[in-house]
């Protein structure tokens, strides 16, 4: 596979928990993002995972809840996402409520709308807990660029801008979350659509601002990515949606051709016309290149073994095909202590890894696993059926540059040698020769 990368679709605008909910969906795990979050030994909230229907389509949910001492910062306002209006359907039982359980080392910090924070504090908050180094480089990378756009709008430096709506506990919460989650999928290559935006004005702790309001404009114009206002009347891009965007983004268009491996959906909490859905998919580049070419990475699994059986080598050989390795090989190799022995080589994609090197352990005598990830370049092919006078064949088709090139499949091959007493030259030939002809 090549880089993991992540494509977020954000033709319903972006919001923190819309970006969470979507990465949840696409298989982020819950378990490791509420122990992340219970690190940060924030209290005041509760976690609701579930799921929401938006516009028919079923979508993942997340929904920071606070208690009745905390005061979120959307609830009597102004409305976007954070607004519970929307509809919720009860027909999806998943629903996980999870309250807190703090350390007693810590003392749980207590946040509420009339809290001022500094970057700083946000900042310590972030440094002082268990959650991964990238997910805090991300969680925190998103906080400056966020303060960077809020001290733009109000005139002040990074220092002055105290974080009051958006350091509230559910700003925390999402950025954080989203941090987590995506250092959690192993993202390594992130691509943004244009952020679909919506129009008019909301209210907000400011008063009346216009959409896309201020902090949004000011990371957009800061990160150069490409707004699309539409006829939507309201906010459909917030600051931390913006901000997370601009945090995370590597590249800024589609590959050409890709595999979708994964999809995930994030429900927004406002009612559109059109599905308010953050869609998140986990895709594959496969252009192919001038010459027809595709650049891809692999795993390469070696082990030098001196003291194993034929047979017990072939066995090994024959389950790690089984199991999905892209090739394995032995090569005759001439050890330490002048043993004559063999090298196990495996190819394989990366999440075959850990089942192949087990594979490898339990099946050997070897004791230590070298492995190293290696760039390929792969001719273009499609595999196509011929019919032959002995019924149909395989032939894989490979194209290079201007030229085309059979490769009749072996096992068709074989089983038509077999099945009519003929030698494998003329059968190749012959399969080869209908393909070409074709
Ligand atoms: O709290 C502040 S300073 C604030 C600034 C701005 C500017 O554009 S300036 C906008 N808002 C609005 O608050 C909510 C919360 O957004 P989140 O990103 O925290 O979800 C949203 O409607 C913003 O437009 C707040
Ligand atoms: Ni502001």
């Amino acid at each position: 596979m090549n880089k993991k990368t992540l494509y977020l679709e954000c033709y319903s605008g972006i919001s923190g928990d819309m970006t969470v909910a979507a990465l949840l969906d696409l298989g982020a795990s819950q378990d490791v993002l509420m122990a992340g979050l219970n690190s940060l030994h924030v209290e005041g909230y509760k976690i609701k995972i579930g799921r929401r229907i938006k516009s028919s389509i079923d979508a993942c949910d997340f929904d920071v809840i606070l208690d009745q001492n905390g005061h979120s910062h959307m609830d009597d306002e102004h409305s976007h996402d954070h607004n519970h209006n929307g509809e919720h359907d009860h027909g999806h039982e998943y629903t996980h409520i999870q309250n807190h359980d703090h350390d007693h080392n810590h003392t749980p910090i207590q946040l509420g709308q009339h809290d001022h924070r500094n970057l700083y504090d946000i900042n310590t908050i972030i440094d002082n807990s268990d959650i991964s180094k990238k997910a805090k480089e991300i969680a925190k990378k998103t906080f400056h660029i966020v303060a960077v756009a809020e001290a733009k709008a109000h005139g002040k430096s990074i220092e002055e801008v105290h974080f009051h709506e958006v350091g509230a506990i559910d700003s925390i919460v999402d950025i954080v979350a989203a941090a987590i989650c995506l250092d959690n999928l192993g993202i390594e290559e992130v691509i943004v659509s244009e952020l679909y935006e919506g129009t008019g004005h909301i209210k907000c702790q400011h008063g009346i601002l216009p959409v896309p309001v201020p902090a949004v404009a000011n990371i957009a114009a800061e990160h150069h990515i490409p707004l699309h206002i539409t006829s939507v009347k309201g906010e459909l891009v917030t600051p931390t949606g913006a901000a997370i965007v601009a945090a995370i983004r590597t590249k800024d268009s589609l590959p050409k051709d890709f595999r979708i491996h994964r999809i995930g959906l994030g429900a927004g909490k406002r009612e559109y016309e059109q599905a308010s859905i953050l869609r998140a998919m986990l895709i594959e580049d496969i252009t192919v290149n001038s010459g027809n070419t595709i650049n891809d990475k692999v795993w390469v699994l070696e082990a030098n073994i001196d003291d194993c059986s034929g047979e017990a080598l072939s066995f090994t050989m024959d389950l790690l095909l089984e199991k999905g390795a892209k090739d394995v090989y032995y090569t005759p190799i001439y050890m330490k202590k002048n043993r004559p022995a063999y090298m196990l080589g495996v190819i394989c994609d990366e999440e075959k890894l850990s089942l192949l090197e087990e594979i490898i352990f339990t099946h050997t005598t070897t004791i230590g696993i070298r492995k190293h990830e290696d760039t390929r370049t792969t001719l273009g092919r499609e595999v196509r059926k011929v019919a032959t006078p002995y019924g149909d064949a395989l032939v894989k088709v490979c194209t290079y540059n201007q030229n085309t090139f059979y490769y009749p499949e072996y096992e068709s091959v074989k089983k038509i040698c077999l099945e009519y007493n003929k030698d494998y030259n003329s059968i190749y030939q012959l399969i080869q020769k209908i393909a070409l002809e074709l």
